[in-house]
């Protein structure tokens, strides 16, 4: 089949490739199980649906990454965060791996995982759009949380709650070990980022988003509204980074998950929020992390089979996949 770019004009990517990157990855917070994410959505069938259904060429290297050989024989805390040299190495080679999709072209598709490892495929993402179409990267970052914590600031010291402060400079390390390596050309700028679905945002955090200038506005409208602003204010010659954390659905869609949030968005929403920055035509890539089958509340496994299939729904969507 081939891939349906009729209905949509494909701004940034338009050959119908898909880079895939399978992080298997749980050190940006303490509870195991989110490295099997990946490997529980390929194995239900997620990409044969992808190259079947919607007709991309898959370029995958049919590994899920778990990085072990990066894990320095120690890791203490630094300022604070935990297993500070792990998730620095394990993102740096995600960056390069992504880098390595997307300066050919392709969308990138990133499964996680926890969210530190955005700090890899943004990173990844930013660097090989400044490179080939010589633009600076939009993010829209789902989450029930803003994942904006300096290691400061962070009450938790888990790196998945700090990812966008080190993307953004807001958090600086020298330390070449410590994250370090993100240069001028991996870096977001704050005025390119927009959240959707936030609920559970730290104080520390709050004000960031204030001294920034952040607008809330979600609240007051439907989601129709809500990606029509962020699609707006992103304008239409922004190549955009779909960073979709599963958290940001409620538990009812999706209970296996480290740190969720009730009030959060129906997986319709989740689903029309991907369809939307689709439909943009100007997605380079995307993320779906946090899928953590091990945590279910449910019994046999309904709540991870759950999680699980959401995670999947969401990626489809980004990816294409419509009602016509
Ligand atoms: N990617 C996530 N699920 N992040 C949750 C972060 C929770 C909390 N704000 C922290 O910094 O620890
Ligand atoms: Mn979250
Ligand atoms: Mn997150």
């Amino acid at each position: 089949m081939k891939l349906n770019t009729s209905l949509i004009e494909q701004k940034f990517v338009a050959n119908g490739e898909l880079g895939v990157v399978a992080v298997g990855f749980s050190g940006g917070q303490g509870k195991a199980g989110v490295d099997i994410g990946p490997a529980a959505m390929i194995e239900s069938g997620l990409l044969t649906k992808l190259k079947e259904d919607l007709g991309y060429e898959v370029h995958h290297d049919d590994t899920v990454h778990s990085y072990k050989e990066l894990t320095p024989e120690s890791d203490p805390p630094f300022r604070g965060m935990k297993n500070p040299k792990t998730v620095s190495a394990v993102t740096r080679k995600i960056s390069e791996q992504v880098y390595e999709h997307a300066k050919e072209g392709r969308t990138v598709l990133t499964l996680g995982g926890d969210h530190s490892i955005a700090i890899g495929t943004i990173s990844g993402t930013a660097k090989a759009i400044r490179e080939r179409l010589n633009r600076e990267l939009a993010v829209i970052w789902v989450d029930a949380h803003t994942d904006i914590n300096t290691p400061e600031g962070s009450d938790s010291g888990n790196v998945h709650g700090m990812p966008v402060s080190f993307l953004t400079g807001l958090a600086k390390e020298e330390r070449e070990d410590v994250f370090g390596w993100l240069k001028s050309e991996h870096m977001l700028s704050l005025k390119k980022l927009v959240y959707i679905g936030l609920r559970d945002v730290d104080r520390f955090e709050k004000q960031v988003l204030r001294d920034h200038k952040f607008i809330a506005n979600n609240r007051r409208h439907g989601i129709g509204k809500v990606m029509e602003m962020a699609l707006g204010y992103i304008g239409t010659d922004t190549p955009i980074h779909l960073s979709f954390d599963v958290d940001a659905l409620d538990p009812m869609w999706a209970p296996s998950t480290g740190t969720p949030v009730r009030g959060g968005l129906t997986l319709r929403e989740g689903d029309f929020i991907a369809e939307c920055v689709h439909e943009s035509g100007s997605m380079v890539a995307m993320d779906l992390v946090e899928v953590n089958p091990c945590l279910d509340p449910g019994v046999d496994n309904i709540g991870s089979d759950e999680t699980v299939r959401a995670g999947c729904s969401l990626v489809r969507c980004g990816l294409g996949e419509s009602l016509l």
